[in-house]
C-alpha cells in the first residue's frame, strides 16, 4: 500500500434523519456525525433503525426529511452510484459474492472506475490493456490489506466463511471509498474469525484514512474498535459518545436489557452483556475492553 495517508474524508453529518414506512417510524429525527478518519458505530436492539439509516447513507432509501452530508455534498437525493461516485462504499450483512476468484470479485469492485469501454477491452486495445493492469494491481494491494494476498486466485466458493467476509470488505475498498459502511462484519464469525476481522479493520483503516460507520451486535468489537457510538433505539436515537460513555449510559441499558437502569444493581457491567437478542452467543463471545 502506499506510504503516505491519503488526506481525510469531509465528515458525514446526518441530520433529522426522519424515515418512515407506512404509520411505522424507522428513524425519527436522528442525527449524528462522523468525524473525519474515525470509526463510528451505530449500534440498537433490533429494530431500532440500524439498517435503515445505512440504507439512507447508501441510497437504498429516501428519508421523508432530514439530510446526510459528506462535506459540501448533499446525499439523500442521489442515486446509490452516485454516492457510491462519493466515495461511500457499504458492505452487506449477507455475503454476496459465491462465483469467480478473489480477483474476479474484486475487479467487480473496480468496475465503477474503469474508463475504457467494453470494446475496447474486448479488442484488447494497449490503453484498455494497461487500464486493466493498474486496476489488477490496485485489486491486488487491497486483497493483501485484507489478508487475502495468498487467496487472490482461489475461487471464493472455495474460502472459509471468515474469508469470504473479508472479499466483501476488500471488494468495497476497490471503490476507493472515503467512508466505509460495513454492516454487522463479524455475524456468524467464531472468535478467530472476529480478531481477524477486527485486525483487518484497524489496518484498513490506519492505511487507507477514511472513515468508517460500523453496524454491529458484538459489542465487544464495537468496543473495542469504536471512537465514538451513536445508540438508536425505536427509531430514535437515545445515547452518543465514546465506548466507554454509552456502556454506562442508563438509557442504554434500559434499550438493552429492559428493565429500568436503576433496577440493576451493578449498571456499569451491564452493556458488557451481549443482548439475547443480538450477535451469537457462546465461548467465541468477546467481552467488551
Ligand atoms: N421496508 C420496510 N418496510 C416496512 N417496515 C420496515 C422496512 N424496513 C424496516 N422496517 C421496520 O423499520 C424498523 C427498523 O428496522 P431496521 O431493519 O432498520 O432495524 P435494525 O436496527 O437494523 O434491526 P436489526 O438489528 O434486526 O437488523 C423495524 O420496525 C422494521 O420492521
Amino acid at each position: 500500500m502506499s506510504a503516505t495517508v491519503p488526506p481525510p474524508p469531509p465528515p458525514l453529518t446526518v441530520t433529522d434523519l426522519t424515515v418512515r414506512f407506512a404509520g411505522l417510524v424507522a428513524l425519527d429525527a436522528v442525527g449524528f456525525t462522523v468525524r473525519p478518519g474515525t470509526v463510528h458505530a451505530l449500534i440498537g436492539p433490533n429494530g431500532a433503525g440500524k439498517s435503515t439509516c445505512f440504507n439512507v447513507l447508501s441510497g437504498v432509501c429516501r428519508p421523508a426529511s432530514g439530510s446526510v452530508r459528506l462535506g459540501e455534498h448533499e446525499l439523500t437525493r442521489l442515486a446509490p452510484h452516485r454516492i457510491a461516485g462519493l466515495g461511500v462504499a457499504r458492505t452487506f450483512q449477507n455475503i454476496v459474492t459465491t462465483a469467480g476468484t478473489v480477483a474476479d470479485n474484486l475487479m467487480l469492485g473496480r468496475h465503477g472506475l474503469t474508463k475504457a469501454g467494453f470494446a475496447s477491452a474486448a479488442l484488447r486495445l494497449p490503453h484498455a490493456v494497461r487500464e486493466q493492469r493498474t486496476h489488477l494491481r490496485r485489486a491486488r494491494e487491497f486483497a493483501e490489506l485484507t489478508g487475502l494476498g495468498a487467496l487472490f486466485d482461489t475461487p471464493v466458493g472455495l474460502l472459509s466463511y471468515g474469508d469470504r467476509k473479508r472479499v466483501e470488505l476488500a471488494r468495497a475498498l476497490c471503490l476507493e471509498p472515503r467512508v466505509l459502511l460495513l454492516d454487522e462484519p463479524v455475524a456468524g464469525m467464531n472468535g478467530a474469525e472476529r480478531d481477524r476481522m477486527a485486525e483487518v479493520v484497524r489496518t484498513v483503516r490506519a492505511e487507507l484514512g477514511l472513515s468508517v460507520v460500523l453496524v454491529e451486535h458484538d459489542m465487544g468489537l464495537v468496543m473495542r474498535l469504536a471512537d465514538e457510538v451513536t445508540v438508536l433505539d425505536f427509531g430514535r436515537r437515545i445515547a452518543g459518545g465514546t465506548p466507554e460513555q454509552v456502556r454506562n449510559d442508563p438509557a442504554v441499558l434500559r434499550a438493552y436489557l429492559g428493565t429500568p437502569a436503576t433496577a440493576d444493581p451493578k449498571p456499569s457491567t451491564a452493556p458488557d452483556a451481549t443482548p439475547p437478542h443480538a450477535a451469537p452467543s457462546g465461548a467465541d463471545q468477546e467481552s467488551p475492553a
